[in-house]
């Protein structure tokens, strides 16, 4: 089995503040991963890192069998899909639905350059479709409601076929019936076995797809534990995460969790 992504002693230095430290984390092919803390713990950016949308201070990163440092971020870029609130802010306002998610064809954030294919537009429209925005192709991005712009980014991150998807947060700010009409759609994106590997940022349990195999607990800027996500998302693991007595519950293959009285 190929290895999707590996960290080894990653650390990140910002500001002489310590965002990440220790981090180890072995993703192989066929695993979907949760990645899962507190706030501030580093969640973001141990993505951001593997996605090569920002450098570790020390360490080693290997994406999709490349070594950062010493291969070409661009052409890796076209083979991973990633969403992230913070690339969603750099994103052209003015441009179209349709328009964004074709920026994933040379993952840039500008309108794509060519605008006469008529096939990769087909394939936009394509990916549009299985999102459900087909019908506000056309609308502009600034217009968007939360759950239109998370989907336009999904849509974006899996228009070519990626061979690894890293998702941050890809739930936020959506409405019950959004959320689980997303999660929905990332399991059959963790069903999919053309894609290699999947990671996936979260603060809550009940935002797991289906279909997870994995989990790390992020805390303090480090990844504290890992593994099968039956063996380590327990209550006593979550509680230790996240500082707080917690209880796991996990029913026909979904998490919930609540906190306990102290
Ligand atoms: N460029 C930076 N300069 C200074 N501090 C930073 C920088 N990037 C991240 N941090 C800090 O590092 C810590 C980890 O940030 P990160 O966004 O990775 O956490 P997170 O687990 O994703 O948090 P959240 O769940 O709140 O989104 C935070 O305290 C954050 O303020």
């Amino acid at each position: 089995m190929d290895t999707a992504i590996e960290l080894q002693a990653v650390g990140m230095t910002r500001q002489r503040q310590v965002v990440l430290h220790d981090v180890d984390w072995r993703v192989e092919d066929g695993e979907r991963w949760v990645l899962l803390g507190p706030n501030g713990a580093g969640k973001s950016s141990i993505l951001k890192v593997a996605a090569t949308y920002d450098h570790a201070s020390t360490g080693t990163i290997r994406v999709l069998g490349e070594t950062l440092g010493r291969t070409l971020v661009q052409d890796l870029r076209l083979r991973l899909g990633y969403t992230a609130s913070s690339l969603e802010r750099l994103m052209d306002q003015r441009m179209s639905v349709r328009e964004a998610v074709a920026s994933g064809f040379d993952a840039k954030l500008v309108r794509f350059g060519s605008t006469h294919d008529e096939e990769r537009w087909a394939a936009v429209d394509a990916s549009l479709a299985r999102v459900g925005l087909a019908a506000i192709a056309d609308r502009r991005l600034a217009l968007l409601s939360e759950g239109e712009r998370r989907r336009v980014q999904i849509a974006r991150a899996t228009l070519t076929g990626p061979e690894l998807l890293l998702l941050d947060e890809p739930t936020a700010g959506l409405d019950i019936a959004g959320r689980e009409q997303l999660l929905g759609l990332l399991e059959d994106i963790a069903a999919d076995p053309a894609v290699r590997a999947v990671a996936l940022v979260t603060h809550h349990v009940e935002e797991i797809p289906r279909g997870f195999t994995h989990v790390a607990l992020v805390a303090d800027g480090t990844i504290v534990e890992a593994g099968p996500i039956e063996e380590v998302l327990t209550s006593a693991a979550l509680s230790r995460a996240f500082d707080h007595p917690l209880e796991v519950r996990h029913q026909d293959g979904r998490f919930a969790a609540r906190g306990l009285q102290t």
